[in-house]
């Protein structure tokens, strides 16, 4: 397996207006990494990621992917967001929803098949015919997660996309990206407030303070340092 960069971020900066979210950040990442992007509530973890998603452009700096954007295949997962209880999809039509492309509006039975095996590899196989506005927040999650996955990304941001979960759903969530990671080599950004969590799943750390944003290897982030960074 290659550990290749898959992106690399120069003197990247956000400035909303009247509001300098973050500025020159310097960040290589690399096949297969698994970061965590933490810092307190409203430092820019969030604005960083659209970022990366093309979703918000740059006020200082770029973002760029290696050996081009065309190779990367971005899933994201976002942080809880609710649907409507009379949302007319099944859980598998919505984990397949992005794969009917322009070309036709249902899907082929190689769509299918991949769908269903995301169903299973997620633990949703239960569930897959109920309508995904009448699923608890966790199962909603564990959809989201499904659908990010379904296109076989190379890059996954999991966005506090674990955060509403039970113990036990987190654990079995973050293990199966764990097994995607050392199975495919996927590279994985997971933006979190659950240090125990980012100690237990990841390899390196992206500590965002007002001011200043730090890394490092996970074993370097003591609990010191989050409180520190935490309270600037
Ligand atoms: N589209 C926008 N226009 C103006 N300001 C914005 C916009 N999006 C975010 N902000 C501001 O940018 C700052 C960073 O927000 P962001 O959502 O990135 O923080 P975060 O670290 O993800 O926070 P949290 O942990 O609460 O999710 C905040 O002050 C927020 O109000």
């Amino acid at each position: 397996m290659t550990n290749a960069p898959i992106l690399k971020l120069d003197h990247l900066g956000v400035t909303f207006p009247n509001n300098p979210v973050f500025s020159d950040l310097n960040l290589t990442i690399r096949q297969g990494e698994v970061w965590s992007i933490i810092g307190k509530n409203g430092v820019g973890k969030t604005t960083l990621m659209r970022t990366l998603l093309h979703q918000l452009r740059p006020t200082q700096g770029k973002v760029t992917y290696l050996p081009s954007v065309n190779d990367v295949r971005i899933g994201y997962v976002p942080q809880f967001r609710n649907i409507d209880a009379d949302y007319p999809l099944t859980i598998r039509d919505f984990i397949g929803l992005n794969l009917t492309g322009w070309k036709l509006p249902w899907l082929s039975a190689k769509e299918r098949a991949k769908v269903q095996r995301i169903i299973e590899q997620t633990g949703l196989t239960e569930l897959a015919n109920r309508p995904i506005g009448q699923a608890s927040g966790g199962e909603k999650q564990k959809a989201y997660l499904a659908q990010a996955l379904v296109e076989a990304p190379n890059l996954l941001i999991l966005d506090e996309s674990t955060a509403s979960l039970d113990p036990v759903t987190k654990t079995e969530l973050l293990d199966l990206v764990t097994e995607l990671n050392q199975r495919l080599n996927l590279t994985v950004l997971f933006v979190t407030h659950d240090i125990p969590m980012a100690q237990k799943y990841t390899h390196q750390y992206l500590m965002m303070t007002p001011g200043k944003v730090e890394q490092g290897p996970i074993s370097q982030l003591t609990d010191d340092k989050v409180w520190e960074g935490e309270n600037v």
